[in-house]
C-alpha cells in the first residue's frame, strides 16, 4: 500500500478536500455557481454534491477517468440535464440566455461527404436555434469570418467540413461555441483524438480566448499534462464527487487518494504530472485516469 488508510487519515484527508472546495466558493461576483448539485441518471447518482464557482474569463480544466461524470456535469451546466437535488445559475439566473454559453460537445464524427461548407456550420452556431428563418445578411457573415479568423479557421471557411483535419475541425467546432459571443465556453473533450502539437495549439488558442475576451473556459480531459501550465483551476471528478482548487492544491498524493477513497500517488517527472493509483504490485501509470474501469456507485 501507498498509504494506510486508516479513519484517521481517511478523515484528515476528507476535511482537505472539502476545505479546497470550499474555497472556490469566495467569489460573489462568479459568473457560474453551481450549489450541491446531485444527478440522477437511470436509477445511479452520477453527481453526489458538486460546488463549483467560476469567474469571468478563468480557465478550469475537468479531469477524471471515463465514466467519472465530466459529461453530465457539462450538460447540467448547459442545462439539458436537471438536477435531481442543488442548482445551477448564470450570472444569477437559473436559466442562461440564448448564446450566453458555446459548447463543444464531445466526439463530433463528420462525415467526410457531408456537403457542409465548415462556414456553414459556424453559422449554425449563430443561427441554429431558428435555422431556415434567419437572415443572413453582411452583418451575419461578418460575426462568423471574425469568429473563425480567430480561431484561425478563416482559410478553410469554404471546403466541406468533414474533409478537415482533427486538428481543423477542432478549431471549427470552437468558431461554432464562439460566434454568438458568449460568457462561458464548456468544452467537452476537445483534445481527444488530437496529436500532443495539435492539442497544444487548441489550449494556446483557448488560452489566448479567456485572456483577450474574457470568455470563461471549463473543458474536460482525461490527462490534465496538456492544459497544467493554462489552468487557473482544476476540478477533479471521481464516481461523481469533485475537488476543485490550483493545480497544486489538487493533484497531490493526499487530495486525491481523499477523493478516490484509495491509496494514490502523485509523481513528477519530466516536466509532467503522473497520477499512480493501487497497491504497489498492481501500480500502473495512467496520467490522472487512475480508475479508467471503476463502475459508478451505487
Ligand atoms: N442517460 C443516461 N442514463 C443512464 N446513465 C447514464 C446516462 N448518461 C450517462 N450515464 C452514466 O453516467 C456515468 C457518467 O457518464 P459521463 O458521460 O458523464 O462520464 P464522463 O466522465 O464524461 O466519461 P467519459 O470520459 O468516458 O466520456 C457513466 O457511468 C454513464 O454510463
Amino acid at each position: 500500500m501507498l498509504l494506510k488508510n486508516s479513519n484517521a487519515r481517511d478523515a484528515s484527508m476528507q476535511a482537505t478536500a472539502s476545505s479546497l472546495a470550499r474555497t472556490s466558493h469566495m467569489h460573489e461576483d462568479s459568473l457560474l455557481s453551481v450549489q450541491d448539485v446531485h444527478v440522477e441518471l437511470g436509477g445511479n447518482e452520477i453527481l453526489k454534491g458538486i460546488d463549483l464557482r467560476v469567474d469571468p474569463g478563468e480557465f478550469l480544466g475537468l479531469i477524471g477517468s471515463n465514466g467519472a461524470g465530466k459529461t453530465t456535469l457539462l450538460r447540467t451546466i448547459l442545462g439539458d440535464v436537471e438536477p435531481s437535488r442543488g442548482y445551477v445559475s448564470i450570472e444569477g439566473r437559473r436559466h442562461a440566455k440564448a448564446g450566453m454559453i458555446g459548447y463543444v460537445p464531445q466526439k463530433i464524427q463528420l462525415d467526410p461527404d457531408l456537403p457542409i461548407r465548415a462556414k456553414d456550420l459556424v453559422a449554425l452556431g449563430l443561427d441554429g436555434q431558428r435555422f431556415g428563418i434567419g437572415m443572413r445578411g453582411a452583418r451575419f457573415w461578418n460575426q462568423v469570418e471574425h469568429a473563425m479568423t480567430g480561431v484561425g479557421a478563416w482559410q478553410f471557411a469554404d471546403r466541406p467540413v468533414g474533409r478537415l483535419s482533427g486538428g481543423q475541425q477542432q478549431r471549427v467546432l470552437i468558431a461554432a461555441a464562439l460566434v454568438a459571443s458568449p460568457k462561458l465556453m464548456l468544452l467537452d473533450e476537445p483534445l481527444a483524438n488530437l496529436d500532443p502539437a495539435n492539442a497544444d495549439d487548441i489550449v494556446k488558442l483557448l488560452n489566448d480566448i479567456r485572456k483577450n475576451e474574457g470568455i470563461s473556459i471549463i473543458l474536460s480531459a482525461h490527462d490534465i499534462n496538456p492544459l497544467i501550465d493554462s489552468l487557473d483551476k482544476v476540478v477533479y471528478l471521481a464516481s461523481g464527487n469533485a475537488v476543485v482548487g490550483t493545480t497544486d492544491e489538487v493533484i497531490t498524493t493526499e487530495v486525491l487518494s481523499a477523493l478516490y477513497r484509495h491509496p494514490i500517488e502523485v509523481l513528477h517527472a519530466g516536466g509532467r504530472v503522473m497520477v499512480m493509483a493501487g497497491e504497489t504490485s498492481h501500480a500502473h501509470v495512467n496520467d490522472v485516469d487512475p480508475f479508467a474501469a471503476k463502475p459508478v456507485e451505487d
